[in-house]
């Protein structure tokens, strides 16, 4: 089976040398295949966010690999990166462009891992496109293409970040408390 995501022998200590050193993952490491889902779980401060940060390219580990499909991307800028991987923050203000509509956002999205950059205007075709994810949310947000996204309650935008983070396919989708803003009817909706 092909690897989608090997981490090995992670290792991150923050303030190191000092009193207020922590090591926060100590030689970690994983490997999953395509069509695995894995739980990570830890009490507050046991390194979870660390380690997303680590597989997403936001800190670098003090020693380790980060391998993606099989290539070496340890030192790949997080940008690069996220043609690979999507995200969903817990915060629901993180993920996506507040001062931009939803429209915008998606656009913004949709173009992630295509090679032309973002085009000014939304065409007709695309546009319907982007109403059709939108009605499957149940939110209505199909109807508000042209709101502004920092203008969504937080559970609307939440389900928007997670939409814009799953719409070119990434290998690999990282959530972290995803649903954390939903309510709990929405939050089986957007896990199914
Ligand atoms: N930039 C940083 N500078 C210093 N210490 C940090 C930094 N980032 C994380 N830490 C420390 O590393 C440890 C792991 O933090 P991390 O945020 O990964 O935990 P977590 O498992 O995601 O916690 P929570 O469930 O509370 O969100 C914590 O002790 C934290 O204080």
């Amino acid at each position: 089976m092909r690897l989608v995501l090997h981490l090995n022998q992670i290792h991150r200590v923050f303030n190191e040398g000092t009193s207020d050193e922590k090591i926060a993952l100590d030689n970690i490491n994983l490997t999953l295949d395509k069509g695995d889902f894995v739980t990570v779980i830890g009490s507050n401060g046991a390194g979870k966010s660390t380690l997303m940060n680590i597989i997403s390219g936001v800190l670098l580990p003090d020693h380790g690999q980060v391998e993606l499909a099989g290539r070496d991307v340890t030192y790949m800028t997080e940008y690069n990166r996220s043609k690979m991987i999507g995200r969903v923050f817990q915060d629901p203000m993180a993920g996506t462009a507040p001062s931009m509509t939803i429209e915008e956002n998606l656009a913004i999205a949709y173009s992630r891992n295509k090679r032309r950059s973002l085009r000014i205007g939304v065409t007709k075709k695309r546009r319907e496109l982007f109403q059709e994810v939108l009605e499957a949310l149940n939110l209505g947000l199909e109807n508000r293409l042209n709101a502004k996204v920092g203008l969504l309650s937080g559970g609307e935008r939440q389900a928007l970040s997670l939409l814009m983070a799953t719409f070119t396919e990434p290998s690999i989708l990282l959530l972290d408390e995803h649903t954390a803003a939903l309510d709990p009817a929405r939050a089986e909706l957007i896990t199914n």
